[in-house]
Order: C-alpha cells, then structure tokens, then sequence
C-alpha cells in the first residue's frame, strides 16, 4: 500500500500517474487536510482517504507531499505511529533527509525527492537521494514509484537544493521565456494566438531536438546562427543585457531559498 499524505497538485499529479500507469486504486491512499479535497480525490480516483494516523499505520510506503513549512507538524502527527520496515518518501523542497529522520522513530528509511510539475504528463524530473537509513532496495521502490511519471536521477543530498532549483523550479523558468517572447510576437504585430502558437511548436521542437539528437546545445544554437544572419543580432542584444549571468544568479538565488527553507 502506498499512502500519498497532504495530496494537493504533487501528490495527486503523482498519484494520477501511478493509476495511469497500471496500479490499482486499491493500493493507493491519500490523506488531507480538508474534508472536500478528501472527498475530491476519493470521487475522482477511487482510492481510500484516510488520516495521517491511519496512512502510517497501514502504508507500506509513506510519500509525504505536504509544503515544506507543514512538514514539521504532520511528522509530529505520524512520528509516533509507524511501524518498523517502512519506507518514507519526502517530495518537499528543502527539507533534509536529516530533519525528517530526527522526528521519526530510529532506523525509519528515508528518500528525498524533488520532482517537477511535468509530472502531470509523465515527463517529470525527478532527483533522489538516500537519507542514512535508506539503501539500494529504498532508492529501486523510489525510482519504481516515479519512473511511470517520467525521468528518475539519482545524486548526493548535498545537490538537492541546487536541484530544487534547477529542475524543481525549471519549467517555470521556460514559461517565464515563453511569456516573453510571444510578448515580442506581440511587439512585432503578431496577434496573440498565432504568437502563442510560434513559440510553444519552437520550444517543442528545440526540446525534442535537445533530448533526442545527442547534439550539445551549444552546436544545436550555432545551426540557427547563420553568419551576419538574424539569430546572432538577438544573441548579441542578449549577451550585452547578461541573460547568461542573470540566470546563473537566478538559480542560485532559488538554490539559496531552498536552504532558508530548510532552516525555518
Ligand atoms: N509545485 C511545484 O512545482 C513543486 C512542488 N514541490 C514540493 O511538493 C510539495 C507539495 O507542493 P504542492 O503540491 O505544490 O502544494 P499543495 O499546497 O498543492 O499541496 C499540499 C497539500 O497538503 C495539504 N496538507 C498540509 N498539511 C497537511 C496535513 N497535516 N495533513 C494532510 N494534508 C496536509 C494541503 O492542504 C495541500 O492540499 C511541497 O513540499 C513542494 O516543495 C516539489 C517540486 C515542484
Ligand atoms: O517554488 C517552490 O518552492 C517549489 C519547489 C520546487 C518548485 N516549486
């Protein structure tokens, strides 16, 4: 039994994809916090809605998807009430492996994950780490539980805020540059919908591109970068406005958030 507790838009976007993908309702539980998202979730997927207490009593695996600042409170709540031999799955951003293991019984296997909201469409990244119970038979039932909504990766928990940053807060960054170049198609006269239209098929294309050719993106830039051509007069308006340190120091600034997090 899986039990999903606090599932709003992660959890229930994982437990949408984990039905999808072949599991039965009957393996499945979630747990929240009001009585009408329970009731939602119960109508829409026909799985069990339980309490905390219950979900860690019963689960086998415990997915906690609550925000970081409910997590001290729910582990609080659940803590004293899990038995020996199961696993917990934390999706939240910046809470360690370590703040999680030190309010639940001595020896309980953690795994941290910081997925992505592409999980809705099972292209997720998702990034895990062990915490100092978990081994190898922990980090396959994680990569088994998400691997059905997309990409699994495995790195040191040391990275895990610079992932958060990276890949958890990624596709925000890619709507962010969506939203600002169909403005430009709007700038240059474009009617909205046909602006829209040119840039999501150009992102999908540049993606499938990235992800299917094996080519580096620096290569895949230089094909469209005819010389004294079009693409190089943005490239340059782009490079004298530091887009490439902008986004450095954006991503820093996310990965130093997700610390603070962690901390308060
Ligand atoms: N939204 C995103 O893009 C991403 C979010 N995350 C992480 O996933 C986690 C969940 O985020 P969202 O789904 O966006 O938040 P959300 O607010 O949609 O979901 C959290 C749910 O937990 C419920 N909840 C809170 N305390 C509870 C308790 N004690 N018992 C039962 N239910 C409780 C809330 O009512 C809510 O429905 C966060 O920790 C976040 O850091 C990770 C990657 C991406
Ligand atoms: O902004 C946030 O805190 C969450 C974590 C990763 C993506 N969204």
């Amino acid at each position: 039994m899986i039990a999903i507790l606090g599932a709003g838009k992660m959890g229930e976007a994982l437990l949408s994809g984990v039905l999808r993908a072949g599991r039965r309702p009957a393996e499945l539980m979630a747990t929240a916090r009001r009585e009408a998202r329970g009731a939602l979730l119960r109508e829409r997927y026909g799985i069990e809605i339980a309490t905390n207490v219950e979900a860690a009593a019963t689960a086998d695996v415990l997915v906690l998807a609550v925000k970081p600042q409910d997590m001290g409170v729910l582990l609080d709540e659940i803590g004293g009430h899990i038995p020996a031999g199961r696993l917990v799955i934390s999706m939240a951003a910046g809470i360690t492996t370590g703040f999680i293991e030190a309010r639940l019984p001595e020896g309980v296997p953690v795994v941290r994950v910081m997925s992505n909201t592409p999980v809705h469409v099972d292209e997720a990244m998702s990034v895990i780490s062990a915490g100092s119970h978990a081994g190898e038979e922990h980090l396959k039932l994680a990569e088994e539980l998400l691997s059905p909504v997309g990409k699994v990766l495995r790195i040191p928990e040391s990275l895990q805020d610079g992932a958060t940053a990276l890949s958890g807060s990624g596709p925000a960054y890619f709507y962010y540059l969506v939203e600002a170049m169909v403005d430009a198609g709007i700038l240059l006269g474009m009617p909205r919908a046909a602006a829209l239209e040119m840039v999501i098929q150009s992102a999908v294309g540049a993606a499938v591109m990235l992800r299917d050719s094996g080519e580096h993106p620096v290569l895949l830039r230089e094909a469209v970068t005819s010389p004294g051509g079009t693409t190089i007069a943005a490239i340059r308006e782009l490079e004298k406005h530091g887009v490439r340190a902008a986004v450095l120091e954006a991503i820093e600034a996310a990965r130093d958030r997700g610390r603070e997090l962690a901390g308060g």
